[in-house]
């Protein structure tokens, strides 16, 4: 009987599974979205429940496509959006507010607190993470601090913390199992990235009760069974873990230190495999866990754009410039260059490396002649600047040369994207044949638990090109396209 492994990708619009064979070839997709609820301005919330139902319709209508039976499934890989936090009741198995997600701003208030309190450095130096909403601590301080009756039930050791792994876990197990991995831990800032363990000072800072949190294991073991009734009767191994960057560094075979994986999304999230050791940012770049295999720790350096594919999302849906983001392509190739017009796309503040969530999106340098071509191009060239701007702080802070970038996510269809990415880098940009690292990389971390896959050169070898492009254009035209766009930023983050 045929074997396959199972992916679950839970992302931030939409969940899918997806059957990947030997070869680590995409056998069969199965997609579902979910509502996002947006209660206040700048909130964003998901409703867990209906995250969890829409992961099990896409199992059941994967398997109905593929035509496989639940019993070829050799092990279950999970990848996630990372941050997003969900507090339930462990005795009736259901949330008590809806999942706050990695996107919400809504405890900006008691991250200003925090920061005023002087604890900036104290998180800084325990979990590599900057004091932000973007991370899960303040999320869980937050639940507990405004829905009624929480934080006695908490102290009670009646709730359970988990990001949207340790949930789908803790569901397909029947409620049995209550884990996470390192790469997801690392996200929370309530985990020490360095002795590897719950921060008892920072869970006291948060009052957080340790006795919510997961277990923390590493991204390619076996943590528990699904429930049979959940699995078509199967006991299947969820075998795999990890947040969905780091499962996305791992599907690109990033495993050496120095090489780097951008995945162009909703937003854009750039990883630098940095070895056994961990690095400290100047020039505010993460420092997280990278998903290592045999029980070993390794580190990443992270740099997180909020705004890249969700630009074209507003030209197509807020400027109705175009129906298709594939459209993009051809309109910014139909002009020469973007005649001077520059997007700062700042729609929710800037991350690395200048985390400004104040500043908003402006454009520059408009005249008579800008036409709806310049204004694509120019947003198009806004997210290979950003990216420049994090992969500039990358190899300032590590000291490490890098060769190459390699790519993924929806936008890098996109090759006059990848091309500019390419010229204004002055480095070669990678698009692998699987641009579907993210659950490749969750495939590989529950396959090689199980026995499916042997090793991570099986996996190097596996990583093919699809194209690669590399740089055409001259120094200075790119030293000058370059220091517009500096120019632009400044001048953004002027205006607020
Ligand atoms: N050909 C394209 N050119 C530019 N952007 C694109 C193209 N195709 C998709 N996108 C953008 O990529 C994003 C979708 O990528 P995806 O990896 O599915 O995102 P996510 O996982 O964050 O939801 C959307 O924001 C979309 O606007
Ligand atoms: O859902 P995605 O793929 O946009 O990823 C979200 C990130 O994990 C947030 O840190």
């Amino acid at each position: 009987m045929k074997k396959y492994i199972l992916s679950i990708d839970q992302g931030t619009t939409s969940s899918r599974a997806i059957i990947f064979n030997q070869e680590g070839t995409l056998v069969e997709v199965a997609q579902k979205e979910f509502e996002q609820f947006f209660p206040k301005s700048g909130w964003v919330e998901h409703d867990a429940n209906e995250i969890w139902t829409s992961v099990l319709a896409c199992i059941a209508e994967v398997l109905r496509k593929a035509d496989i039976s639940a019993s070829q499934i050799a092990g279950i890989g999970i990848t996630n959006q990372r941050e997003t936090a969900v507090v339930w009741d462990k005795n009736t198995d259901k949330p008590v507010y809806k999942a706050i997600v990695w996107q919400s701003r809504q405890t900006e208030e008691i991250c200003r607190e925090l920061r005023e309190a002087g604890y900036q450095d104290t998180f800084r130096n325990k979990t590599g993470l900057l004091i932000d909403p973007y991370f899960s601590g303040t999320k869980v301080k937050w639940i507990l601090d405004h829905v009624e009756g929480a934080r006695d039930k908490a102290e009670n050791g009646d709730l359970l913390f988990g990001t949207i792994d340790t949930w789908l876990i803790y569901k397909l197990t029947g409620g049995k199992v209550h884990v996470t991995d390192y790469s997801n831990a690392s996200r929370t800032l309530m985990y020490n990235i360095y002795d590897l363990k719950w921060d008892d000072e920072l869970l006291d800072i948060l009052g957080v009760p340790k006795s919510m949190l997961p277990k923390v294991k590493s991204s390619s073991e076996v943590y528990g069974e699904t429930v049979d009734y959940h699995f078509f009767g199967q006991n299947v191994p969820i075998a795999g873990v990890a947040g969905d960057q780091q499962a996305a560094l791992f599907g690109q075979a990033c495993f050496e230190k120095g090489m780097v994986k951008n995945t162009y999304g909703t937003g854009c999230f750039m990883l630098m495999h940095t070895g056994e050791k961990p690095v400290q940012s100047r020039h505010g770049l993460l420092t997280t866990l990278a998903c290592g295999v045999d029980g070993k720790v390794e580190y990443a350096l992270e740099g997180s754009i909020f705004v890249a594919g969700s630009a074209i999302q507003w030209l197509r849906d807020g400027l109705r410039m175009f129906k298709d983001a594939k459209q993009t392509e051809d309109y910014a190739t139909r002009v020469e260059s973007a005649d001077g017009v520059y997007l700062v796309p700042a729609f929710v503040g800037l991350g690395t490396p200048y985390w400004d969530s104040d500043v908003r999106g402006a454009m520059f340098g408009l005249t008579r002649g800008t036409q709806k071509e310049h204004f694509i191009r120019a947003t198009l060239e806004s997210i290979a600047y950003q990216s420049k701007d994090v992969l500039n702080a990358m190899v300032e802070d590590s000291g490490i040369d890098v060769k190459s970038l390699r790519v993924d996510g929806g936008a890098v269809a996109n090759n006059f994207l990848m091309q500019f990415q390419s010229d204004i880098l002055d480095l070669p940009v990678e698009r692998p044949e699987v641009t579907e690292t993210t659950a490749l990389g969750a495939a590989y971390l529950a396959g090689l638990a199980v026995g499916y896959w042997e090793s991570r050169d099986e996996i190097t070898k596996r990583w093919k090109k699809d194209k690669q492009f590399d740089s055409e254009m001259k120094d200075e035209k790119r030293d000058e396209l370059y220091s517009g766009w500096k120019k632009a930023v400044e001048a953004a983050r002027v205006f607020k």
